[in-house]
């Protein structure tokens, strides 16, 4: 098979969708590896290491995606990019529909094969396409908003951890999956008082027992999210619905009852956010706003800013699912895999993912139904 890896063209996102030891795997396998010039460079890759692998550098986004049958990429295409899109073009990518109406529209208009990292699911219910950059966010959480905490960026001018004599930060995390986790470890780590909020007892079980105590669990419901939220001097919203458009679970008249200088890190804005008063994606460029004397932060791709630990752990993941897709094709794989067959949220001009379709309007259809109306093996 033919894969092209364009450079990432999304505010400061310098990830990249495949590192050297990607294209040696493919190679090896018999594939044709295309990338556009310096796509690596953001996460540390130079062309000519991608070169040695056997990839072949060619110097336009328009010609890495003409000529490729599957593309790589790490984010989801940007408006510039739905002209690239043709009739049975495997994306391999993060895609996060729920709350990209147009985007969605696109591909299914072109027929393009649409393949969400976020959406590959194992039988247990885990994501694990998505979880090395939640990993990434979740700690990338709380150092943010430690900073942010700082009178400079905005903040009330408080330690996250305090010092002896003067108690710590109140940070409050709704949502204690891999985010969640991943902020509550940082979090203790720096001497904060924690809380995580999630509707799943079980979960809330697990946390209290990896962490000994060292957190409070909190089931999530309107009335303890309140209390919560009045509290927190660092608010860390790490909810999901896999496929969905997030919750709104805080709403605008609780952001109004946190104390002036307090942050909200949003690391659900992917999906659409989970906090009434975040109205807007935030860029790594321009982080923040702040509304209610709060600052609000809500990057989408915070993963972006630490590119060489991120790429290295994504293409971790990803690798194997695109040699799947290379050696067997797209039907073949999926038929095979049902993970990665829940993978697919467009195909054939159908929405193929039930929340997507849910949360958009559209007609569900099965991932494999829809591939056997591409024709593609
Ligand atoms: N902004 C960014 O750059 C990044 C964003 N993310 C996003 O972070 C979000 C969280 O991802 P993960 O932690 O991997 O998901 P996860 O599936 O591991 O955890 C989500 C948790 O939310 C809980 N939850 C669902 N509804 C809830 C509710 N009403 N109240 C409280 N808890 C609720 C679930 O029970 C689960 O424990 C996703 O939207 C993901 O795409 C991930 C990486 C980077
Ligand atoms: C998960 C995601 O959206 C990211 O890593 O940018």
């Amino acid at each position: 098979m033919i894969v092209g890896i364009p450079k990432e063209i999304k505010n400061n996102e310098n990830r990249v969708g495949i590192t050297p030891a990607g294209v040696e795997a493919l190679k090896k396998a018999g594939h044709t590896v295309l990338i556009e010039t310096s796509a690596g460079k953001g996460s540390g890759f130079e062309d000519s290491e991608y070169r040695d692998k056997g990839a072949e550098i060619l110097s336009s986004a328009s010609e890495v995606w003409s000529k490729a049958e599957m593309v790589i990429k790490v984010k989801e295409p940007l408006a510039e990019e739905y002209g690239f899109f043709r009739q049975n073009l495997i994306l391999f990518t993060y895609l996060h529909l729920a709350p990209e109406a147009g985007l969605t529209k696109a591909l299914a208009d072109s027929g393009v094969v649409a393949v969400g990292y976020e959406t590959i699911q194992l039988d247990d219910g885990s994501l694990p396409l998505l979880t090395p950059m939640s990993e990434v966010a979740g700690r990338m959480a709380v150092q943010i908003g430690a900073g942010l905490l700082e009178k400079p960026h905005g903040g009330k001018g408080i330690l996250l951890g305090g010092v002896p004599g003067v108690k710590p930060a109140e940070v409050v995390i709704i949502g204690g999956g891999v985010v969640g986790t991943n902020a509550a470890k940082v979090a203790i780590g720096m001497g904060a008082r924690v809380t995580i909020l999630d509707l799943n007892a079980n979960r809330l079980r697990e946390l209290d027992d990896i962490f000994g105590g060292r957190l409070m669990t909190i089931m999530s419901d309107s009335y303890h999210i309140e209390e919560a939220v009045r509290k927190a001097d660092l608010l860390i919203g790490a909810v999901l619905i896999p496929g969905a458009r997030a919750p709104k679970l805080v709403k605008e008249y609780m952001v109004q009852q946190m104390t002036e200088g307090s942050v909200i890190v949003d690391v659900a804005i992917d999906q659409g956010g989970s906090i009434e008063t975040i109205d807007r994606i935030t860029t790594h460029e321009n982080p923040t706003y702040i509304k209610h004397g709060v600052v609000h932060y809500a990057v989408a791709n915070m993963p972006g800013a630490v590119a060489r630990t991120s790429t290295l752990a994504l293409t971790n993941v990803t690798i194997p699912y695109a040699l799947q897709i290379a050696n067997f094709g797209m039907s073949e794989a999926a038929t095979g895999n049902i993970s990665l067959a829940r993978g697919i949220n467009v195909a054939a001009g159908h929405v193929t993912n039930q929340a997507v379709a849910q949360s958009l309007g559209y007609a569900f259809m099965d991932g494999l139904e829809a591939l056997k109306e591409t024709g593609l093996v």
